[in-house]
């Protein structure tokens, strides 16, 4: 067997190095995806066209010695596979149409989610051909909860207030698209290992302001479902869970989800990780803004996380994706440090 370092990370083992991926590695702050993405009309068609997905995936790897690639993507093709409309506005972000407590029962009933997602899954078995044996390839999905935040709300928003009072307000309704993204979810995960993954993430973006019944019910209970039922159909299926701004609720996440390993956000202090066991694999916790500055504030820090985690299998990783603004250069200095000391 091949060994890839990344994946035997995330599934427990430590490395002498920690391996590196960059969240949203494949993205604006790169010259040659502006250029294949001014070509196409709308974001969702790159997602959906293989060749250019293919190519915008595998960018990142060709300029820095990363350790996995992430399909090139994005969590809200589950609400467009059922059905929902989504758009992606210039300067705006996506906006969708948002769900109300009766249109959610009509979700996912026109079309088999996964015959719209199939494009998706051509991408991940092309990247699987084209990777070299130590690479690892990383598929995701977005946690329920997180995707739901948009279905609800049409937009993000900094206090996911409209997805938070439809959850208070139509308990019934809220469950339902819950269990409709939960299932769609599995399948599609499922179809990625079955694709080429290795691994994949969840991404709970917005795990923040939800008290601790609502991070039950919303956060730790929906992931914990994808988990068991990924696994039923892929044994011991590699997964890595990142509940962004979970806080005091991230040893919870961690005990109860079933993760492998777990992302941690750039406000958790790195002294909590003595909170977690020394068994569970971090990923984590640049600060993307010091990847934008730079010299010292990116030096210290990557010194301070690695001392952190030395102890533990760790994945270097930000704390949060990388921004359009950031240098390549300075990219360039992180992977070389993570690599030549
Ligand atoms: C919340 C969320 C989304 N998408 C994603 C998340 C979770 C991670 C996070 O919290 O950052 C995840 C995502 N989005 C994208 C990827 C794939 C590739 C990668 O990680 O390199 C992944 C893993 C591509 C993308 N997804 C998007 C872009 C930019 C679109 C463009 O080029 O016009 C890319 C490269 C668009 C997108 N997609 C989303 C938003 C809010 C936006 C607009 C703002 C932004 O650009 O970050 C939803």
């Amino acid at each position: 067997m091949t060994h890839k370092p990344l994946l035997a990370t995330v599934l427990g083992e430590k490395q002498k190095r920690p391996p590196i991926w960059i969240m949203r590695q494949a993205g604006r702050y790169l010259p040659e995806y502006r250029e294949i993405r001014a070509k196409t009309k709308n974001f969702l068609e790159l997602c959906y066209t293989p060749d250019l997905a293919t190519e915008v995936t595998l960018q990142p790897l060709r300029r820095f010695d990363l350790d996995a690639a992430i399909l090139f993507s994005d969590i809200l093709v589950i609400p467009d596979a059922l059905g929902q409309s989504v758009r992606f506005e210039q300067g705006e972000g996506p906006v969708l149409d948002p769900v109300s407590a009766e249109s959610i029962a009509g979700l996912g009933m026109k079309k088999d989610p996964l015959e719209h997602l199939a494009p998706v899954l051509e991408t991940v078995r092309r990247l699987r051909a084209a990777l070299a044996p130590e690479k690892t390839l990383i598929g995701f999905c977005g946690s329920p909860w997180t995707v739901a935040t948009y279905m609800i709300g049409g937009r993000g928003s900094s206090d996911q207030a409209a997805a938070r009072l439809f959850a208070l307000r139509h308990p019934e309704a809220f469950a339902a698209l819950l269990d409709v993204l939960v299932e769609t979810s599995i399948n599609y995960l499922v179809a990625q290992f079955e694709a080429g993954a290795d691994v994949v993430q969840l991404f709970e973006s917005w795990a923040l302001n939800l008290d601790d019944q609502a991070f039950t019910s919303h956060v730790i209970e929906p992931n914990r479902r994808i988990v068991d039922g990924v696994r039923a159909r892929v044994p011991n299926a590699p997964i890595i869970g990142f509940p962004r701004g979970a806080a005091g609720n991230l040893a919870r996440y961690a005990a109860e989800t079933g993760v492998n390993a777990m992302g941690i956000d750039y406000a958790t202090p790195l002294s909590f990780a003595g909170n977690l066991p020394k068994t569970l694999p971090l990923q984590g916790n640049l600060d993307p803004l010091r990847l934008v500055a730079g010299g010292r504030q990116l030096d210290d820090r990557i010194d301070a996380i690695l001392a952190a985690f030395a102890d533990r299998p760790h994945i270097f990783n930000l704390g949060h994706g990388i921004v359009p603004e950031t240098p390549i250069e300075h990219v360039a200095r992180l992977v070389d440090r993570l690599k030549n000391g």
